[in-house]
């Protein structure tokens, strides 16, 4: 039996003869928070989708509590649950069908899916927006519901694709707190993200990567200092030769 409940190993991604992801290796271990930092474009995006079965492996493998996703993608999807940069919410429905619509997926009966629905609104605090129709949610609201519909399968793995851009700061706050519980009781987080401030509230390790591979990887409390720099921020705008674009945009100003 695992300690882990993702594994990825030597994951490539070509599209046609672009490499978007150059053979990224990596665990996470059961109960942990890790987070993808990257600039645009550096395969964050990609590396997630191939974990939850939505983009063809090019080579490598993904293990989802020791079950190959390229092998059994539907069983490995009732492991994890996602939470897209997409909101993908039916705004014809109510909130709370919207929940049903998802857990119905997991062929759980209706009349059990209404019950978990109604548990899970009022764990993301959207308790009162039940019969509400999609639109009229806020977008920290939106964003709360569909962490509660990626839940409705109970999985022991939550995969995030940068869960707080756009929101504001009181809504990241509110979304955090709502991920920290998760962490409390249990559940394991994969996570993108562009924000230094999210990575260090809710994640125990990180993986940096530019340009389709690894560049630094470690805790999230220490690996700045381990590579001799004074803070996250500071490593990862080094390590992303951020100095280098920086003076590139003076040239180019000039
Ligand atoms: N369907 C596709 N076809 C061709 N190229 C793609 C496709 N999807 C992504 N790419 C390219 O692969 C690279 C990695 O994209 P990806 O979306 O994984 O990056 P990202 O790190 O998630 O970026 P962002 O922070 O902007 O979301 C980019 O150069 C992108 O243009």
């Amino acid at each position: 039996m695992t300690n882990h409940i993702l594994e990825v190993k030597q994951l490539i991604k070509k599209y046609n003869k672009f490499s978007a992801v150059k053979g990224i290796s990596f665990n996470l271990a059961k109960g942990e928070t890790l987070a993808i930092l990257g600039p645009n474009g550096a395969g964050k995006s990609t590396t997630l989708k191939m974990i939850y079965a939505t983009t063809p492996i090019t080579s490598g493998q993904v293990l989802i509590n020791g079950i190959d996703v390229a092998q059994n993608a539907r069983r490995s999807k009732w492991e994890i649950g996602v939470v897209m940069q997409e909101d993908l919410l039916d705004t014809t429905l109510s909130v709370l069908d919207n929940m049903v619509a998802h857990a119905i997926l997991f062929d759980i009966p209706f009349k059990l899916a209404r019950k978990r629905g109604i548990e899970l609104l009022n764990f993301v605090g959207l308790s009162n927006y039940w019969n509400k129709q999609v639109y009229s949610l806020s977008g920290g609201m939106r964003r709360r519901l569909v962490l509660a519909r990626a839940l409705v399968n109970n999985p022991k793995l939550i995969i995030l694709d940068e869960p707080t851009t756009g929101l504001d700061i009181q809504s990241r706050h509110v979304f955090w707190a709502k991920l920290n519980e998760l962490k409390l009781q249990g559940v394991s987080i994969l996570l993108t993200s562009h924000y230094v401030d999210e990575i260090e509230t809710l994640a125990d390790s990180v993986l940096m990567i530019d340009h389709g591979t690894i560049i630094a990887s470690g805790k999230v409390n220490t690996l700045a200092s381990e590579l001799g720099y004074s803070n996250l921020e500071t490593a990862y705008l080094s390590l992303t030769k951020f100095d280098e674009e920086a003076k590139n945009i003076e040239q180019t100003r000039s």
